[in-house]
């Protein structure tokens, strides 16, 4: 595909994105537009209003209670911000639920039929659940169109790779991710020459080729400028809804733009959960956060 054409993708994309806004600004919000439909075979079934469930869970490390009887749980579309103090256990968490660790006891169910814990990591990412680090791991010696058009191809053969084309739905989800992420006049830029926080936002949008459905983002906004933060929270409210995401974060004031519901873990389980204003007036949040 030639930039001219990415161009004129991505105008046409934006056209869209306004019309899509213009919908979830109705009384429905939009929001959780998939809760109370029947989901078909290969789609996570969130009939029940959930699209990630933990319960009990808990993992031991040398006898150390990293996660301690952890229950949480998350709408579809919703954007949940996870906050807490050094070990509290919110990476040993997404860990868990990307099949990196396993839990001694507990359920983790991705919507209400996929129990997690009997799928591989791997297959875990397939199932349709996206996991950022905090250190951007692009390819620099590509430019931003090769980076995307990349993560279409993990996991076909090599043969496969060399022959892979894009389609044309393929080509305009591209489009569609270039003016999301904010990378739309870079598409031929080397990754290697993007900024820190434009690095971050390219391999979001490598996630997002995979359309996954559940996002979780470890300290996304870590080292970025205030301008790349304002921005990055722009693009988390335009996935949400679209997305489930889970973010975790200690930059405050960048919950305090994104942020609904906010759950505080402590010691390997959930202290408190409100919006911001409710946990950061609650006793016990203050005392682990200034107390210690
Ligand atoms: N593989 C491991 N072996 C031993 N201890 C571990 C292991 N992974 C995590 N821990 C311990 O479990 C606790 C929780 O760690 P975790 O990294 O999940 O916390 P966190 O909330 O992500 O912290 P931070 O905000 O500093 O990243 C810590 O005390 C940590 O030292």
């Amino acid at each position: 595909m030639t930039p001219d054409l990415l161009e004129e993708g991505a105008r046409r994309v934006q056209e869209h994105q306004a019309l899509v806004e213009r919908q979830n600004n109705t009384a429905s919000g939009g929001r959780n537009a998939s809760t109370g439909r029947i989901a078909t075979p290969g789609e996570v079934d969130v009939t029940h209003g959930r699209i990630l469930y933990l319960q009990d869970v808990s993992v031991s490390f040398d006898g150390f209670k990293a996660i301690n009887k952890l229950s949480l749980d998350i709408a579809p579309g919703e954007l949940r911000c996870i906050i807490g103090p050094n070990g509290a256990g919110k990476t040993t968490m997404m860990d868990i639920i990307t099949g990196k660790t396993r839990p001694d006891e507990g359920t983790v169910f991705f919507g209400s039929t996929i129990d997690l814990l009997r799928h591989k990591e791997a297959d875990i990412a397939q199932l349709g659940i996206g996991r950022k680090f905090q250190k951007p791991t692009v390819f620099e010696q590509l430019t931003v169109f090769e980076n995307l058009e990349l993560a279409l191809k993990t996991n076909k053969g090599v043969k496969a790779s060399m022959f892979f084309r894009l389609d044309s739905l393929q080509s305009d989800r591209l489009a569609e991710i270039l003016v999301t992420i904010h990378l739309a006049d870079s598409v031929n830029r080397l990754a290697g020459n993007l900024s820190h926080g434009q690095k971050q936002w390219l391999e979001i949008g490598m996630l997002l080729m995979q359309d996954p459905k559940l996002l979780l983002l470890d300290e996304p906004v870590a080292g970025m400028t205030d301008e790349e933060t304002a921005r990055t929270a722009e693009l988390f409210l335009t996935l949400k809804g679209k997305h489930s995401l889970m973010v975790v974060e200690h930059d405050m004031s960048f919950i305090r733009t994104i942020s609904e519901i906010v759950t505080v873990l402590c010691d390997g389980s959930v202290l408190a959960q409100g919006t911001l204003d409710q946990v950061q007036a609650d006793e016990r949040v203050i005392e682990v956060y200034l107390g210690r």
